[in-house]
């Protein structure tokens, strides 16, 4: 019987640093030991949270100027872990089996892979492509290498649930040569949040995964909607890139293209936070980093917004969230031909926010959603909770979403990624000697490229 390892699933989104731990054995489900978390990295002062067991050691701390990125959150956080000393389960850097990371653009990535220099060059190169996301994560990346040098590093990708959208939906009308040479698609991202919620809701439902039918909302500083037809990704908002589709904290979500040209003369040149690692126009950068909440409201806390509906700027706020939201669900609806099992709730605002809940159950009350102002109003504990209204055509539920399991699970379920070879991996200067198990893998996945060695997944 295989030895347990302890998984530490890295879950770094736009405004926060999720970090779950895992005792896990192979094949078997995770059985997680501690989470921590840094959220409010775009509403300062960062707030950290920290439950070990079933204790809860930190619920919201405030954290003085050091903690200014998604690496400084990473930092502070293996700092707090090892520095406990009531926390057995790592007592050491080299407790660390597996660090598993949240990488959000995966480009044709169809499942996780070891990060090596293969996987590791092809993650930069789409760093463009998730200028809030790939950059940061791979700075992550980057310090868990150097760190922890005895720790696997896996990446799990948000686009790769997203790889079965059908070409008719994930083409853009745009010459094809170009597209297909510049690898210009709809790729869709939350895709480790969706499959989460896909099987949690499928099993809440008491129906096969492949037999079911969902209009799922992901709704956190990122925001987006997926169409799941048959328990698999048929549509979802995001496109090339994450900015496409709903708004959120500091992004416009869909806009018309034309409107960067009319915004400012100069928005088409290089931003000065561009980097070697990070080419990022000024278009870009606005659109990602200053519109959205941010931009109309002043706060990138939703939950601010929907707590001062008195004001009108909050108001159009959040009148403008319903009305985008809305415009997905009834497209979804349509795509799926109107055989929706349920309509899911995720993500920070959606999980939270009853009141966004009934705004949008309210104005799309034609489709048969309704929610139950009760249950509706009740706090969201357990992993699927029914909101909806007894009687209602369709079936609305909250899903409170967790990425750093379905990561972990990853982990714990495949073989090559719980018990394979690592590649070591040479990054800026580092050559990271690693644990290099002599398996057969030797013969089919490593080769030894200029000191470092080069494997697959
Ligand atoms: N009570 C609340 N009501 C509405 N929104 C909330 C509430 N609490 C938190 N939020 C929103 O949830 C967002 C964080 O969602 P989350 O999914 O954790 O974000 P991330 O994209 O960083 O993973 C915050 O930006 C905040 O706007
Ligand atoms: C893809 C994305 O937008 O992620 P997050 O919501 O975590 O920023
Ligand atoms: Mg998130």
């Amino acid at each position: 019987m295989a030895k347990s390892k302890i998984i530490l699933s890295i879950n770094a989104g736009s405004s926060s640093v999720k970090v779950s731990i895992y005792l896990s054995s192979f094949r078997q489900e995770p059985e997680p030991i501690a989470e921590i978390q840094i959220s409010g990295l775009t509403a300062p002062p960062p707030r950290l949270k920290y439950i070990r067991g079933p204790e809860t050691i930190c619920k919201d701390k405030e954290l003085s100027g050091e903690v200014n990125s998604q690496k400084d959150a990473l930092e502070r956080i293996l700092d707090e872990l090892i520095n406990d000393k009531s926390f057995q389960a790592i007592n050491k850097k080299e407790d660390i089996n597996v660090a598993c990371h949240r990488v959000v653009h995966g480009g044709d990535y169809d499942c996780p892979k070891i990060i090596n220099d293969e996987t590791y060059n092809y993650i930069q190169a789409l760093s463009d492509l998730a200028p809030l996301h790939n950059a940061p994560a791979l700075e992550i990346v980057k310090f868990c290498i150097k760190e922890l040098p005895q720790t696997r590093n896996v990446a799990a990708f948000d686009s790769q649930f997203h790889q079965t959208i059908p070409a008719h939906i994930r083409t853009y009308p745009i010459n094809q040569e170009i597209a297909k040479s510049n690898k210009l698609r709809k790729y869709g991202f939350h895709g480790i949040s969706y499959s989460f919620i896909t099987r949690s809701a499928a099993r809440f439902l008491g129906k096969k995964e492949s037999e079911t039918n969902l209009i799922l909302l992901h709704l956190g500083s990122g925001a987006s909607a997926c169409a799941i037809r048959n328990g698999k990704s048929w549509d979802t908002s995001m496109g090339l890139t994450p900015l496409a589709g709903l708004p959120g904290a500091t992004r416009s979500g869909s806009v018309d293209p034309s409107l960067v040209f009319h915004y400012a003369s100069d928005v088409g040149k290089l931003s000065p936070n561009s980097t070697e690692s990070l080419h990022i126009s000024r278009a870009e950068e606005i659109l990602n980093k200053q519109s959205g909440w941010k931009s109309l409201t002043g706060t990138t806390d939703f939950g601010t917004i929907a707590s001062s509906q008195d004001d009108p700027t909050m108001k159009l706020a959040f009148d403008i969230f319903v009305d985008r939201v809305c415009g997905f669900v009834g497209s979804y609806y349509v795509t799926l031909r109107g055989n929706v099992d349920a309509l899911v709730f995720a993500g920070g605002i959606g999980e939270k926010s009853d009141l966004l809940r009934r705004r949008v159950t309210e104005d799309i009350a034609c489709l048969g959603f309704a929610v139950d102002e009760k249950k509706n109003s009740m706090k969201i504990e357990d992993v699927v909770q029914d909101v909806g209204k007894d009687g209602a055509r369709h079936r609305t539920l909250v899903c409170q979403t967790d990425e750093q399991v379905e990561m972990a699970r990853h982990c714990a379920m495949d073989d090559t990624l719980f018990n394979g070879t690592a590649g070591s991996c040479r990054i800026h200067g580092y050559v990271i000697t690693v644990i290099l198990k002599i398996s057969p893998m030797l013969k089919v996945c490593p080769r030894f490229v200029d000191g470092s060695l080069k494997g697959s997944g």
